[in-house]
């Protein structure tokens, strides 16, 4: 079997962390701290999600992992003997378990969105599990990568939490599996409660994706 193919910088997000006001809305406690052991399991769980949506065979490899499966069971069974070192140590920093942007959530890729003057940027190469139409990313994963980074961008001004009240997405060409794509999102205007969005999916440049959106803060 071959390497899976780069995911998306294995780093967290750069978005801003929900306040506990936001928690409290959204109606869930803080999570809990953060595990090196979680974020290196998703690491794993994402590498064989890609081997298993892929065709190859490697017998040394499944040995390898099946000697890893027994060892995590062990370690599940018992966490406190394994020591490992957090790749990401950072201070202050809420934990993230998006299915798009978390380090600890296999389902993410995971996406890490910067700013970039007044926009939210990402920098992202989806593997094969992300697959809709052969060679295209899926247009419901194109859309979910507008909404967190046209989401980080509605909450990048130090504006009160808001959720997605609308989203239009326009599909105007395939986005790659496997090539660097940049996600862009930006506040348009802002009216009271109300922040109009919009972003795009580039590749090499042009638009694959558009996207247009409404963020309301709850009232
Ligand atoms: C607290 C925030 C927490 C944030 C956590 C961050 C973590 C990030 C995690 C990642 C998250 C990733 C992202 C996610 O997954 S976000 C999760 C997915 N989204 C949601 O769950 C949101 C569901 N909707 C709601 O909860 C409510 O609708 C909200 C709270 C948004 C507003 O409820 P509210 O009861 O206040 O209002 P309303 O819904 O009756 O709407 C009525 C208003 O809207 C106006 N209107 C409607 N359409 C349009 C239009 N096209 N052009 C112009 N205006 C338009 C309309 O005229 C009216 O305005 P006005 O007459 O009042 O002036």
């Amino acid at each position: 079997m071959g390497q899976p193919s780069p995911v998306a910088q294995d780093s967290p997000t750069g978005q801003d962390s929900p306040t506990e006001q936001d928690h409290a809305a959204a109606g869930h406690a803080e999570p809990a701290a953060r595990s090196p052991y979680a974020e290196h399991t998703a690491r794993l769980t994402r590498s064989l999600a890609h081997a298993l949506v892929s065709e190859n065979d490697d017998a040394e490899l499944a040995e390898t992992v099946r000697a890893l499966a027994t060892r995590l069971l062990d370690a599940s069974e018992a966490p406190a003997a394994v020591t490992v070192d957090d790749p990401h140590p950072r201070s202050g920093f809420r934990r993230d378990i998006t299915p798009i942007t978390s380090a600890v959530n296999p389902l993410a890729p995971p996406m890490a969105i910067r700013r970039e003057g007044d926009e939210s940027v990402s920098d992202v190469a989806l593997p094969l599990q992300y697959q809709g139409p052969p060679a295209r990313v899926h247009g419901g994963i194109v859309a979910l990568m507008l909404d967190q980074v046209l989401g980080n961008a509605a909450h990048s001004t130090g504006l009160p939490g808001a959720y997605t009240r609308e989203l239009t997405i326009t599909y105007d060409a395939a986005t790659p599996l496997d090539r660097p794509v940049q996600v862009v999102g930006r506040i348009d205007r802002v009216e009271g409660r109300k922040r109009f969005m919009s972003g795009e999916v580039l590749v090499d440049g042009a638009p694959s994706a558009r996207a247009h959106g409404l963020w309301i803060s709850p009232r």
